[in-house]
Order: structure tokens, then C-alpha cells, then sequence
């Protein structure tokens, strides 16, 4: 099994750079089976299991996908296939996001349900609320959805219930190929939403108002290949922030766009934090102690839910009590349990969080139930007292690349071992090396 292992104690100094962000670079992806003439180059793509996931699903539908040196290269001008089966929903629930892309190409697409999974129940009605919209027939049976349009789909006014962010995506780029004038209203304004909006438009889409809560979408009849580099990743800055913090280190976030971050630089600068813009990222220097503070996730522009597993971790070092709410996930606390294991004083009460600090974390072994709580346990072990040693990494490895590997450039001890590898073995295969 594979385990990352922290000895804390380490206060973490230098430069870490941050990668493409995985949120836009999945739909991204997914946007370019739009392109029914000409090759789509993405740039600043991190080697992520869900990226190499996302290039499986499109392979599957018969376009012709290359990834190396951080370059994803995807042509789809042949006849496209209809159907993402489970075996990849299930690896990754953005799989559904080629949804829009297929149904507004093909008039046809058929994917997987995507079933429920660690942080919530993730339903996809706002997604096919907007198909149905558009004139689409949708029908639900045999743990499959399938979409079918006669002809192209049509331009309508869409209200969204809630501001998701992937259906806000799945519409915008159905709506790209639709007869007719889309309007989407009460729509995620994310930052990887204007990034997806930018990349549309350089095919040949018309997307207006990305950003902002409504979305004025002019279908067009072809959309072509083009050349996109992606944003950098907001929620992994956010966690080398928060890593910085913690150790009361001093560490330049090189990358980290201070617009797309607002929210977390507020509150950490409320908790005491140093936050510094420089030319090229953010450098965050971590104060003595740490004030508690409460925090509520809520859509972009508000405190992001994908920070707040690692907001935990810095908030367990905090003097006093902090409460944090999660108003976007239902069920987005299954770390709460391991934090625990570290000789934290926290409790659930509904959909909020109490965390009397400052704990005196103690070393343990402990699981991650999702990415974000991969990274987070991993930071928590950075403060403790002996070793954590943080199991189920393939969560990890979905959202960060080589993160031990990051943290160790910054003087932080920890290492990733395989302890299946019986030891005799590895001595062997050490010295054939
Ligand atoms: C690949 C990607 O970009 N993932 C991000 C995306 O996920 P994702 O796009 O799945 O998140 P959504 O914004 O859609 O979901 C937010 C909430 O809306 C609910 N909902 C969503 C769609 C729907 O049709 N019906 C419905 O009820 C969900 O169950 C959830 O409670 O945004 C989330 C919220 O910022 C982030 O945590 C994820 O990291
Ligand atoms: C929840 C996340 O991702 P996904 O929507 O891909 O599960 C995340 O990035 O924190």
C-alpha cells in the first residue's frame, strides 16, 4: 500500500509553482470534441490521474488524444461515438462533462450516472434541466443517461436552481453549437468557467458574460481547433498557502492569481497570515499564533469548498474556537473523523464544523476520504508531534502532482513509500538501478 510519511516539525521556506488547474483543464478537455475541424493544443496541463482519465474518455468517443510535456493534444474532426461508460464515470464524476459537447455535435450522447460519492449525493438535474431546455429528450435507465436531439439543439432561456459549476459548463457548451440565442441565468462565475468561456470563444463560440451570473451564448454552426494554455490552479495555491501558514514559514506561491483567491486571502489575513503580492505569485509568511475565525463555503466569489478540508487543518492551530459551515456539499466532513486521530478537538453540529484550538496535534495513521482531505491530513502532519503516515493516496493523486515531492523542496520531511514492496526486493531493485 501505498503511504505518504511526515515527520513534523519542519518550517517550510522557498518557491513552489503552482500547475494548470485541474477544474478548468477537465472541461477544457471535454470542450474540444466540439471542434469538428482542427486540432485543439492545450498548454500547462498537469499530469493528473483525472487528466489521463478525461483523455480516456474522449478516446473512447474516437478522437485522437496525445499528452506529454504537459500538452494535450486532441483532434475530434472524425465522426464521434456517443457513449463515456461507467468504468470512467465512476473514476471521475467530470466525465459527464462531455455531455454538452456530444449531444450539441452528435445530437446523441449516452453517460454513465455518475452514483454518489465522498463529499455528497452530486445529483446532474440542473445539467439535464438544461438539455431538455434546448430540446433534448432525456431518459434515465440502466445506470445510463441517454440525450437525443432531432436535428440541433435550440437556444433557451435557462435558470439554474444553484450556481453549479458543472452544469453551468455542460450548458455552455451545448449552447455553443444550438440553433439560436442561449441565455443562462444564475450561473457559476468560477474563474475555470471564464477560462472554459475563453477557450470557446477562440474555437469560434459565441459565450458573452463569463464571470458574472447571467450568460448570453449565440450558437454558431462549426467550432474549430485552437490553441488554450489554462489558468493556474487556485485550489492548489490555496493548499501551499495554507501549508506555509501552518509552519509559520515563508514560502512564494509562484503562479497564484490574488483575483481568482480573494476569499482565502481575506481569511487568512483575518486569522494573522502575511500575504504578500509579488511579481510572479503570492508569498505567504505564517505569524506566531493563529487567530480562530468561522468561515462558510459558498460559491465563487465566496470561500471555496475545495480549501475547506485544508482551512480545517490551519484551524485546528488556531487559539479559540472557529466554526466552519459547508453550504455547498452535504456531506463534506468525512475528514472531521481522521483530524480526530490526530488529537483534534472538533465536533459536527449539522452542516457546521467547531474546532476548539489550538490542538496539539499528535502523529497518526490516517486515511483520506477525498483529494482535498488527502492534502490537508498531509498538512496536518507538518505540525504534529512524531509521524503521520496518510493511506488512499489515489485521491491525492487526483488533484496534485508530485505534492510530497513539492513540500519536500521546501524543507518539509516527507516521502512516499510503496511498503508492499517487501524489503528484500527493494534492496535488489536498488541495486540493479
Ligand atoms: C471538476 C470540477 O470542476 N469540480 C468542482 C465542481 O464540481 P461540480 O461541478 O460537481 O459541483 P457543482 O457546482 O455542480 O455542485 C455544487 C452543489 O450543487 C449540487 N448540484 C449540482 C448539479 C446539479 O445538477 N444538481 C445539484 O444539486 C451538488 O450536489 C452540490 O451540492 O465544483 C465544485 C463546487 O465548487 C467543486 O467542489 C469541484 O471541485
Ligand atoms: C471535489 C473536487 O473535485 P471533483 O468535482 O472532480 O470530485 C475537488 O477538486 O476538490
Amino acid at each position: 500500500m501505498e503511504k505518504i510519511i511526515v515527520r513534523g516539525g519542519k518550517r517550510l521556506s522557498g518557491t513552489v509553482k503552482v500547475e494548470g488547474a485541474k477544474n478548468a483543464v477537465l472541461p477544457v478537455i471535454a470542450a474540444t470534441l466540439l471542434a469538428s475541424d482542427g486540432k485543439s493544443i492545450i498548454k500547462d496541463v498537469p499530469t493528473l490521474s483525472d487528466v489521463y482519465t478525461i483523455n480516456e474518455v474522449l478516446r473512447n468517443l474516437n478522437a485522437d488524444v496525445a499528452f506529454h510535456d504537459n500538452q494535450v493534444t486532441v483532434d475530434a474532426s472524425r465522426e464521434l461515438l456517443e457513449e463515456a461508460p461507467f468504468e470512467y464515470v465512476r473514476k471521475m464524476r467530470a466525465s459527464v462533462l462531455v455531455m454538452g459537447s456530444l449531444l450539441a455535435r452528435n445530437g446523441r450522447a449516452r453517460v454513465a450516472l455518475p452514483g454518489g460519492c465522498a463529499i455528497g449525493s452530486r445529483p446532474i438535474d440542473q445539467h439535464l434541466k438544461g438539455f431538455e431546455a434546448m430540446g433534448a429528450k432525456v431518459k434515465v435507465g440502466n445506470g445510463f443517461i441517454d440525450a437525443e436531439v432531432e436535428g440541433r439543439l435550440k437556444g433557451a432561456r435557462v435558470y439554474l436552481d444553484f450556481p453549479s459549476v458543472g452544469a453551468t459548463e455542460n450548458i455552455m457548451m451545448a449552447a455553443t453549437l444550438a440553433e439560436g440565442i442561449t441565455i443562462l441565468e444564475n450561473v457559476a462565475k468560477e474563474p475555470e468557467i471564464v477560462d472554459l468561456a475563453n477557450l470557446l470563444n477562440k474555437m469560434g463560440a459565441k459565450v458573452r458574460g463569463a464571470g458574472t451570473g447571467t450568460m448570453r451564448i449565440e450558437g454558431v454552426d462549426k467550432l474549430y481547433g485552437t490553441e488554450h494554455t489554462i489558468i493556474p490552479d487556485r485550489i492548489e495555491a490555496g493548499t501551499f498557502m495554507t501549508a506555509a501558514a501552518l509552519t509559520g514559514g515563508n514560502v512564494l506561491v509562484q503562479g497564484a492569481v490574488p483575483e481568482h483567491l480573494t476569499s482565502l486571502i481575506a481569511k487568512m489575513e483575518e486569522m494573522g497570515v502575511k500575504i504578500l503580492e509579488e511579481e510572479d505569485g503570492l508569498r505567504v509568511i505564517g505569524p506566531k499564533t493563529l487567530k480562530a475565525i468561522d468561515i462558510k463555503t459558498m460559491p465563487h466569489p465566496g470561500f471555496p469548498t475545495d480549501m475547506q478540508s485544508q482551512m480545517m487543518a490551519l484551524l485546528l492551530r488556531a487559539e479559540g474556537t472557529s466554526m466552519i459551515t459547508e453550504t455547498v456539499f452535504e456531506n463534506r466532513f468525512m475528514h472531521v473523523e481522521e483530524f480526530r486521530r490526530m488529537n483534534a478537538n472538533i465536533k459536527i453540529e449539522g452542516r457546521s464544523v467547531i474546532v476548539n484550538g489550538p490542538t496539539n496535534i499528535q502523529g497518526a495513521e490516517v486515511a483520506a476520504t477525498d483529494l482535498r482531505a488527502a492534502a490537508a491530513l498531509i498538512l496536518t502532519g507538518l505540525v504534529a508531534d512524531g509521524i503521520t503516515r496518510v493511506t488512499e493516496l489515489k485521491h491525492l493523486d487526483r488533484g496534485y502532482v508530485n505534492f510530497h515531492g513539492k513540500l519536500a523542496s521546501l524543507g518539509a520531511d516527507v516521502e512516499r513509500i510503496n511498503e508492499d514492496v517487501p524489503a528484500e526486493t527493494k534492496k535488489i531493485a536498488d541495486l540493479n538501478a
